[in-house]
């Protein structure tokens, strides 16, 4: 029997003063344990989806439950059984990564005993242990984004949210990233994850689900829907087959 722990039903997200919705009628669920990949091209409502289920917006229309909690009427709940990796760097460049670790123990409320514990294992997981007294902002970007990853796991959350948690690094903190994820999943922990590598998506998750125009135009196992698609060969034709190549980032 599958545990469902998360579920949007027909979410829809408009901004003031936009024309049409970032999202537009999102129904998606997620299984425990999975690594779940949110893919789309620029502009698709990634970000949109992620913020309303990290609580941080609110949508115009729909639901979604994360453990059975909805995210707005009981989003204090939610947000203890979550953990959030934004895209933009949210860490204190003036401050060393073990500052910013014990900052953010104490929003977390981690209890006093076991902050310094806890600061240790993620930077050690992170591997930036032997730079955990140099400010954020003397980082290379590998190290400002393994940084990143190690404030949203420093309280243990049950789902992590990861916004390109890969974006713009070398291969070798790319790959040490991917190996985390890898194993904090192993442990047990459900990832939401958004990415533009889709041969990355295709390494890792157990679901993906492709959006475009604010709605799911795809979802299942990576290499289900390649092989569901004859002629495309891997997710990245998949994905170009299903969104097609007209560039997105021009200025409307
Ligand atoms: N605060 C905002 N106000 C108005 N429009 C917004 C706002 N944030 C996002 N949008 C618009 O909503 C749509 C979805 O944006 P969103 O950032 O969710 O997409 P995305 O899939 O995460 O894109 P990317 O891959 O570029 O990060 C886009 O058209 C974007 O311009």
């Amino acid at each position: 029997m599958t545990d469902i722990i998360l579920a949007t039903e027909n979410l829809v997200k408009s901004y003031a003063g936009s024309d049409r919705p970032a999202i537009n009628g999102l129904s998606l669920q997620v299984d425990r344990g999975q690594i779940f990949g949110l893919l789309g091209p620029n502009g698709a409502g990634k970000t949109t989806t992620i913020s309303i289920l990290c609580t941080l917006l609110q949508p115009s229309s729909g639901s979604a439950t994360i453990l059975g909690h909805d995210v707005v009427r009981q989003a204090t709940e939610v947000r203890r059984n979550i953990g959030l990796v934004p895209q933009d760097i949210a860490l204190y460049g003036s401050l060393t990564a073990r500052e910013n670790l014990r900052y953010f123990a104490r929003i977390y409320k981690i209890s006093a005993k076991l902050i310094e514990e806890r600061i240790n294992e993620c930077l050690q997981l992170a591997e930036l242990q032997d730079c955990a007294d140099r400010r954020v902002s003397t980082y290379s970007g590998g190290m400002k984004r393994r940084a990143n990853l190690a404030a949203g796991i420093l309280h243990q959350p049950e789902i992590l949210f990861l916004d390109e948690p890969t974006v713009g690094i070398d291969a070798q903190s790319r790959n040490l990233i991917l190996e985390r994820l890898v194993e904090l999943n192993h442990q047990g922990v459900t990832l939401i994850y958004t990415t533009h590598y889709m041969e990355e998506a295709q390494q890792i998750c157990d679901q993906v689900a492709i959006v475009d125009g604010g709605q799911m135009i795809a979802c299942g196992h990576p290499t289900q829907l390649v092989n569901d698609s004859p002629g495309c060969g891997n997710l990245e034709g998949l994905f170009l087959q299903l969104t097609g190549k007209q560039l997105r980032d021009r200025v409307e």
